[in-house]
């Protein structure tokens, strides 16, 4: 697997540290956003709901909740727009069979969370159906946002990193679904993939 690897574009170190800081940014706002206990002033927290795109949030949504110290749902969705070793998008559809969204979410604090925002048709696609069953807030978080116009057009309320648009692996992210496992952020060799074009 490390000889197909180019280079290591983010670290396990600066994942880590990022990821720290992003969960309290999350929670902060949570907080804020919470209406306080008339009694003693605490905050009550409202009903949160986690929506993880499947499959290639599943290490930054474990890694990220497990920083979050809040009573939460998990939802998942899956979502496949990048098929076998595709490396641009062929269009965002919903996998039914694996999407565990309820019917209503009237009254949950909705966040998305996926690894990476590129051309953003997965996150449209996702904030449009959540947003037909009526959440009383809806965000999301990304681990990477690639610097291109489609992918910063689109609203997104938390991003860990900003990178190069280049094809990447790793830490949830895969080739033809390889790499997935690898604990940092890279770029693959070209050879890997230019058979593949
Ligand atoms: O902004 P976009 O161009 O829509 O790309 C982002 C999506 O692409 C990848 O999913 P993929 O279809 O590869 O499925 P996977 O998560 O199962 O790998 C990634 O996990 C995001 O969900
Ligand atoms: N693995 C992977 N999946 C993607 N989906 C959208 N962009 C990318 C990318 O750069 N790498």
């Amino acid at each position: 697997m490390k000889q197909d690897i180019e280079r290591v574009l983010i670290t396990r170190q600066e994942i880590d540290q990022r990821l720290d800081e992003l969960a309290k940014q999350i929670y902060d706002d949570i907080i804020a956003d919470s209406p306080s206990c008339p009694d003693n002033g605490t905050p009550i927290i409202p009903d949160i709901t986690l929506v993880p795109i499947l499959t290639g949030s599943i290490i930054f949504v474990a890694d990220l909740i497990r920083r979050l110290p809040l009573k939460m749902q998990i939802r998942v969705m899956s979502v496949t727009s990048y098929p076998g070793t595709a490396t641009s998008t062929k269009g965002a559809s919903v996998e039914a069979a694996l999407t565990r969204l309820p019917e209503r979410l009237d009254g949950h604090h909705v966040l998305i969370i996926d690894d990476i925002l590129d051309s953003g048709n997965t996150l449209k696609l996702v904030k449009e159906i959540i947003a037909k069953k009526n959440p009383a807030t809806l965000r999301s978080c990304m681990l990477l946002r690639k610097q291109r116009p489609e992918a910063l057009a689109e609203a997104c309320e938390y991003i860990a990193f900003d990178i190069p648009d280049e094809f990447v692996i790793g830490y949830g992210l895969d080739y033809d679904d390889y790499y997935r496992n690898l604990p940092e952020i890279c770029t693959l060799k070209p050879e890997v993939y230019e058979n593949d074009l």
